[in-house]
């Protein structure tokens, strides 16, 4: 080769390489604009959606206003926001999705109850339903349709209405082995009242008690229920910013690190299938609910997870809820003592001593009932009314699109924080409830709370929880003196009736309170009444072979 062939070699060979520069370059400009355009005309999408919904802060492209949810209790940040647009349903960007907000009991009524039908359905639901590998299995996150009305009437068979009047008496032995520990081992209250929210349901699902609180149920099952209703409230870390971007979902999870909190998903469905497999053969106990779930089974072609969700929800959705109602009770009672009086002298008067409330003193106890009201009321558990509704079809509020498939959440917490209907909402205080008060004000419904949601994806298990919640409450208020502790030099220890957690299912942050017997004649009903509880309950005893730590790397179950 010449020297001239050479040059015009390396010049054609830079003049290549040049061109290949221009061209990436060119397609780099052209991706870019092409990325701008759509991100441009998705924001100018979001911005012409904003205009017709209901008030909210104006969204960021991609982001929305996920960047201005605070770090906790964003049912807080909600209320403010109402009040800031002046309007009680508002709007809040998750992402690209916007999220509807009710702050108001009587708006929650017209568009939750009123259009119950309309509203019966969930959204999609990325963290809490999806990736926890149950999804649309079950029906506390499925969509509107036959499968959820075939789980909702499978639930009803269990704990409906109709149902738990037969649950009275295993309930009632149950609180009664409550007290008897607490008065025994007080210091440990809120370990006893979880014990006693569990063995309920244990009983009613697999016919077997929850007699320890070290059994596996407790010390796995609820930790880790709780563990997970903290991290499903609306929020800018993981897992919820995955709400915000879901394709960050999307990854595979051997290279996606904030995948692995989420394991392979269904180990839980695992677990509860096991335990009902083995209820179903070992159980001698009638009603058993998993028993009656085997029988109904080819019916209805349940598959083993829904056998596993319809049981694992009643403690999914009933243990925790109604311990922590439990424990939001004695801080009550610690935090505003003036209001026992009036419930001691109606015990007194109603019961005596040498028994224990029972559901025929109900109709005579018109102040504890007002003050079992008043605790789902002051520090309702489920605090943004559990999963979010979704309309099937777009509506409209006061002119306001609420669009299809959109997440509409109830604030239970501005709901029953209004000083409209709740004037010094954060006292609490009972006579709310009783209606010849000066404290009582009108409400859209009979019960005078929000508590356990609206329409028809009201709680299954409302009639269990309200049935248990009275019996214990006023077994307990009857027992003990629930008070502030005192320190070494006899001080009262003070209580923070905002101290709670950061749940979608929230409960006091611990505190600790001197729970001693009103008098020795009760001490002697509450030692008596206890021992034979158990004698009673003793047809429930039972162990199982299963822990929930056992199936952390097993697969779903199909
Ligand atoms: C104090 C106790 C309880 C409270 C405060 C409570 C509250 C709630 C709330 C707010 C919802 C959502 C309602 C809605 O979407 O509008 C719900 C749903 C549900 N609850 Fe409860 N609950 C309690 C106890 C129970 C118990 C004991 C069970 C069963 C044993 C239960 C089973 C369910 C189920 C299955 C759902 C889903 C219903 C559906 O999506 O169709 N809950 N609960």
């Amino acid at each position: 080769m010449s020297a001239n062939h050479l040059v015009e070699s390396l010049d054609s060979k830079r003049l290549e390489g040049s061109i290949l520069t221009l061209d990436l370059s060119l397609l780099f400009i052209g991706l870019l604009c092409l990325g701008l355009v759509t991100l441009l005309a998705d924001y100018a999408y979001m911005l012409y959606i904003h205009r017709k919904l209901p008030p909210g802060p104006i969204p960021l492209p991609l982001i929305g206003n996920t960047h201005l949810l605070p770090e906790n209790k964003p049912w807080i940040y909600f209320e403010a926001l109402a009040k800031q647009y002046d309007s009680p349903v508002i709007t809040f960007w998750i992402g690209r999705n916007p999220t509807i907000w009710i702050n108001d009991a009587w708006a929650a009524s017209e568009l939750l109850d009123k259009k119950a039908a309309l509203y019966a359905s969930r959204p999609r639901m990325l963290v809490f339903s999806e990736l926890s590998g149950v999804g649309q299995y079950n029906l506390v996150n499925m969509y509107y349709g036959d499968r959820w009305r075939v789980h909702r009437k499978l639930t009803h068979q269990g704990v409906g209405l109709q149902q738990v009047r037969k649950y009275r008496g295993f309930q009632n032995n149950e609180s009664q082995v409550m007290a008897f520990n607490i008065l025994h081992d007080p210091e440990r209250f809120v370990t006893h009242m979880e014990r006693y929210a569990t063995s309920v349901v244990s009983i009613i699902g697999f016919g077997r008690r929850v007699a320890s609180i070290s059994d596996p149920l407790i010390t796995q099952v609820l930790a880790i229920m709780q563990r997970a209703a903290e991290l499903n409230v609306p929020g800018k870390s993981f897992p919820m910013i995955m709400e915000t971007f879901p394709w960050l979902a999307k990854f595979p999870k051997r290279i996606a690190p904030w995948l692995k909190p989420f394991g392979k998903g269904g180990r839980g469905s695992a677990f509860y299938y096991a335990l009902a497999d083995e209820a179903n053969k070992t159980s001698q106990q009638e009603p058993c609910y998993v028993k009656q779930l085997f029988r109904e089974a080819p019916k209805y072609n349940l598959i083993p997870t829904e056998i596993a969700s319809l049981t694992g929800n009643l403690f999914g959705a009933g243990s925790d809820t109604s311990s922590s109602t439990l424990v939001t009770f004695a801080l009550a009672c610690c935090a505003f003592p003036e209001t026992l009086p009036a419930a001691w002298e109606e015990l007194d008067r109603v019961v005596g001593s040498h028994r224990s409330p029972s559901w025929e003193d109900e109709p005579h106890l018109p102040y504890v009932k007002a003050f079992v009201k008043e605790v789902f009321r002051w520090r309702s558990v489920a605090i943004i009314g559990g999963q979010p509704h979704s309309p099937t079809k777009d509506d409209y509020w006061k002119g306001y699109l609420i669009p299809k498939n959109s997440w509409v959440q109830g604030n239970t917490w501005a709901i029953h924080h209004n000083e409209r209907e709740f004037p010094e909402p954060d006292r609490f205080n009972p006579n709310r409830f009783l209606c010849d008060s000066s404290d009582s004000r009108p409400f859209p419904n009979d019960k005078g709370y929000m508590t356990f949601g609206w329409g028809r994806r009201v709680c299954s298990g409302q009639g269990l929880a309200e049935q248990g919640t009275f019996i214990s409450i006023a077994r307990l208020l009857w027992a003990f003196r629930i008070e502030k502790a005192r320190n070494k030099d006899g001080q009262e220890v003070p209580v923070d009736i905002f101290a709670y957690t950061n749940g979608l299912n929230m409960r006091p942050e611990p505190f600790s309170c001197s729970i001693v017997p009103r008098s020795e004649p009760i001490r002697d009903t509450i030692v008596a009444e206890g021992k034979e509880a158990l004698l009673e309950l003793s047809v429930y005893d039972g162990e199982t072979k299963y822990t929930l730590s056992q199936f952390y790397e097993k697969p779903n179950v199909g």
